[in-house]
């Protein structure tokens, strides 16, 4: 008993990774992951993920994500807070969330925390829409009616929430716009700059 009460308790350290569809936000991830050992949480394929496994909500999930639009922030943040709790690892790299200043606060008031570092890949409409119809992923929502009403949720929901977290001084802004590599050598100095990294298990 007394082992468990003397283990250090360390903070998680969580970067949310933000951007319009399409502006490669889990292409940077999986390098993210490759360099620096985050645990990755896509709110998109968690919601997909719910979907699939036909949990109560799937159907309503599907409609939302057909419509472009952003899933009740209840539902969002319990998978999101789920994953968490059951990760080794304590640095998360969450992904698409949040959506909305409904997903921000929600995610506040139930996680209980604020995120360490909020990453903003910023892209032209342009190449959004023409990456998102050559992802070929089959996924309901890249088509240009979708994409479209993504775009509108985006810039209405999304950038205010940017520009919240930019206040706070939190915000890192990326040009999403050349390859990969060159985006990630954007990416990279931002964690290896961060000491607080270290100190997480
Ligand atoms: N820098 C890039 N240049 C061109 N295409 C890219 C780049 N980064 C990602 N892509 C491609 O664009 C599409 C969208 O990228 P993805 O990482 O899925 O974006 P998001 O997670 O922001 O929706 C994918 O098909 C991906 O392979
Ligand atoms: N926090 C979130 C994230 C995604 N979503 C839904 O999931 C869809 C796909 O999100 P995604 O992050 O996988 O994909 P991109 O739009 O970034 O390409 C969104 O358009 C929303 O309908 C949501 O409702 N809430």
């Amino acid at each position: 008993m007394e082992r468990f009460l003397l283990q250090e308790q360390t903070e998680p350290f969580i970067t949310f990774v933000l951007g319009g569809p399409g502006s490669g936000k889990g292409t940077q991830c999986a390098k993210i992951v490759e360099t620096f050992g985050f645990k990755h949480l896509s709110a998109g394929d968690l919601l997909r993920r719910e979907i699939a496994s036909k949990s109560e909500y799937g159907s309503m999930i599907l409609n939302t994500i057909r419509e472009g639009k952003i899933v009740p922030s209840q539902v969002t943040v319990k998978l999101i807070q789920k994953e968490m709790e059951s990760s080794d690892n304590k640095k998360f790299l969450i992904d698409g969330f949040p959506r909305s200043e409904e997903n921000r606060m929600a995610f506040e008031k139930i996680v209980g925390t604020e995120p360490n570092v909020v990453l903003f890949f910023e892209c032209p409409e342009a190449e959004m829409v023409k990456r998102v119809l050559d992802r070929n992923e089959g996924r309901v929502d890249d088509n240009i009616d979708t994409i479209k009403k993504r775009l509108k949720v985006f810039e209405e929901l999304n950038l205010p929430v940017i520009n919240y977290y930019s206040e706070k001084g939190k915000v890192f802004k990326i040009n999403a716009v050349g390859t990969v590599d060159e985006i990630f050598e954007q990416v990279l100095p931002i964690f290896a700059a961060c000491e607080a990294i270290k100190q997480v298990a």
